[in-house]
């Protein structure tokens, strides 16, 4: 019999290193995101969890001085290779930010904009779009009757779940959350939570948060940094209830960090 061939997931990192002219902000990163889960990132400010985040679907590239070494692989292909097309990538590797970020537009124009730029046209497939993203991000039945308002007229909850909602309109098979739930009130926070978990019957999920039930609550596996390198990486209920590292333990109990 011949070698096993080690576990590969169709979308997974590879001894990634992330720097920002010479500083390595993340240092040799190998991990898998399974279809149909969530994962949580976690470890304290400045580990280098938004900076691995970013990366995964080329954000990073915004940002001067920024390189990378190593693999992000996503069926077979590395998205780093040269004459990878950005925004294809993007369509399918979405993001929602911290600070929910609509545009300067109407409801239905925030959620209109991504289909129309890929070339959707006509008012009816516009409008199918636009109440499917919305019923998805479970803000429908409290925005359809002014979809023409501006979006700038939503609560915070409300628009973090827009942007969601807005990520989703381009049907991508990846969404990255970087604390997406972290200027919300608890109410809000609640649902884009629900949100999380109906979604990844859809998709694979990557968030990175501060807030450890939460990640207990919605991930199925846990990644926890510390200074660039990482340190832990299982079932997210191993993680919480029997880490193998101590650095891990203290930081979930809010020892430092
Ligand atoms: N644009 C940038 N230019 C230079 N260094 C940066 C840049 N962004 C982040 N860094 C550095 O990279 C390291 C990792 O930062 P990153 O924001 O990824 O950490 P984080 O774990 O997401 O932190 P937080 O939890 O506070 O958001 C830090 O030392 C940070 O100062």
């Amino acid at each position: 019999m011949g070698a096993i061939a080690p576990v590969r997931e169709s979308f997974q990192t590879e001894d990634l290193s992330i720097f920002y002219g010479t500083y390595e902000a993340v240092k040799g990163i190998s991990l898998p995101f399974a279809q149909n889960t969530v994962t949580a990132l976690i470890g304290p400010s400045g580990c280098g969890k938004s900076t691995f985040l970013r990366s995964l679907n080329r954000m990073n590239d915004e940002i001067s001085g920024s390189t990378t070494k190593g693999n992000i692989w996503i069926d077979g292909i590395d998205i780093n290779a040269p004459g990878t097309d950005v925004i294809k990538l993007r369509q399918k590797i979405g993001m929602v930010w911290q600070k929910p970020n609509p545009f300067y537009k109407s409801i239905y124009d925030n959620i209109a904009f991504g289909p129309k730029y890929h070339g959707i046209k006509g008012k009816k497939a516009l409008d199918e779009i636009v109440e499917s993203s919305l019923r998805r991000a479970a803000l429908w039945d409290e925005v359809k009757d002014r979809l023409k308002d501006s979006a700038l007229a939503l609560s915070g909850g409300q628009q973090q779940r827009l942007c969601i909602a807005r990520a989703l309109s381009v049907n991508p098979q990846i969404l990255l959350l970087d604390e997406p739930a972290s200027a919300l009130d608890p109410v809000s926070t609640g649902k884009v939570e629900e949100l999380i978990k109906e979604l990844k019957e859809e998709l694979r999920i990557v968030i990175v948060t501060h807030n450890m039930q939460q990640a207990a609550r919605i991930s199925d596996y846990t990644a926890y940094f510390y200074l660039g390198t990482l340190v832990e990486y299982d079932k997210t209920e191993k993680v919480f209830s029997n880490p193998e590292n101590q650095m891990t333990q203290e930081y979930i109990m809010g020892r430092f960090g």
